[in-house]
């Protein structure tokens, strides 16, 4: 079986800032793919972003997005390709006094493929006029706006930094289901850093974390929420626990000392309810996966 070209790819790369590493980071986003980016505050998310974006110049390592090389992404070569990404960050990137109807016109002048009629039906479902300026949205609002505007242009792959995070949870609902229905036709690709994993456990088909400035894991979503446990063991039950291995991740067992016993991260959790029957072994979320590999120890 053949291996699609990705859409974007990221091999061992690096930037340095004082007091923060970005360090072998390898990354990679295929067709039909949603990859959920996560990790803790200053972790590496959007330095990584920037420079698979060509807004920094990494220090080490290359790249490619639609299969330009990312130093090329702020040149001439990478305009093209812009064409065909959408980008969501956190704010807005336009002034205050601008009415969203004005913003399209800014856009249909940009993006050639630019679509006035799915920007204007985007608009009409997230509740938002034409005759409203930026100043007048709230937070949420101006996200929404954001998203239209990226998807509006057709693009292959959208790049979303923490882009739900003003969003209300029916406006969630909606904005995920938009993403997914964006992946369907399986050519193109979404990479989405976000805090809010249970977006994730919704719509992700794989999730990657980073902490200070590496990659811990990178695994399929489904692995993490339908296949792997927690077992919450008392103090007494752990060495049977871990004497099963049954509870060997990629570099062994996981653990969280808790005030009421102890969490074991089980990668099969029916095979662990076969054998201990009697320890309540919950399923895992993205979260709770989290949780382990950034904060557990071996015992
Ligand atoms: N231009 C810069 N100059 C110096 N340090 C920077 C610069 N940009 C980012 N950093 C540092 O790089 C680190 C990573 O920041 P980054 O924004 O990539 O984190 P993040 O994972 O996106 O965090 P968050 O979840 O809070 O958005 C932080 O310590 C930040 O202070």
């Amino acid at each position: 079986m053949t291996i699609p070209s990705p859409l974007l790819e990221a091999h061992r790369l690096g930037k340095h800032y004082d007091g923060f590493t970005l360090s072998g980071v390898d990354l990679r986003v295929g067709p039909g793919e949603v990859v959920g980016f996560v990790g803790r505050n200053g972790a590496g998310k959007t330095t990584t972003i920037k420079a698979l974006l060509g807004l920094i110049d990494p220090d080490e390592g290359d790249g490619a997005v639609l299969g330009t090389p990312i130093r090329e992404m702020s040149r001439k070569a990478g305009t093209a390709t812009k064409q065909c990404i959408g980008v969501v960050f956190d704010t807005l990137a336009y002034p205050d006094a601008v009415r969203v109807r004005d913003i399209a016109g800014v856009m249909r002048r940009c993006y050639r493929d630019w679509d006035d009629a799915a920007f204007d039906g985007l608009m009409r479902s997230f509740g938002i006029g034409p005759r409203m300026t930026v100043g007048e949205l709230s937070r949420g609002m101006g996200m929404k706006l954001s998203l239209a505007c990226a998807l509006a242009h057709a693009p292959r792959l959208l790049v979303l930094d923490e882009a739900t995070a003003g969003l209300d949870p029916m406006a969630r609902d909606e904005a995920l289901d938009l993403l997914r229905g964006f992946v369907e036709d399986g050519s193109r690709g979404v990479l989405m850093s976000s805090h809010i994993t249970s977006d994730l456990d919704r719509i992700a088909d794989r999730v990657v974390c980073i902490d200070a400035g590496r990659i811990v894991f990178d695994r399929p979503k489904d692995e993490i929420t339908d296949m792997m446990g927690v077992a919450r063991c008392r103090a007494r039950d752990l060495d049977s626990v871990l004497g099963s291995g049954l509870c060997d991740g990629p570099s062994g067992p996981l653990v969280l000392r808790r005030e009421y016993g102890v969490d074991v991260a089980v990668p099969d959790r029916f095979a662990f309810a076969g054998r201990f029957p009697d320890i309540p072994c919950d399923h895992m979320t993205i979260d709770d996966y989290m949780h382990f590999v950034l904060e557990g120890g071996s015992r």
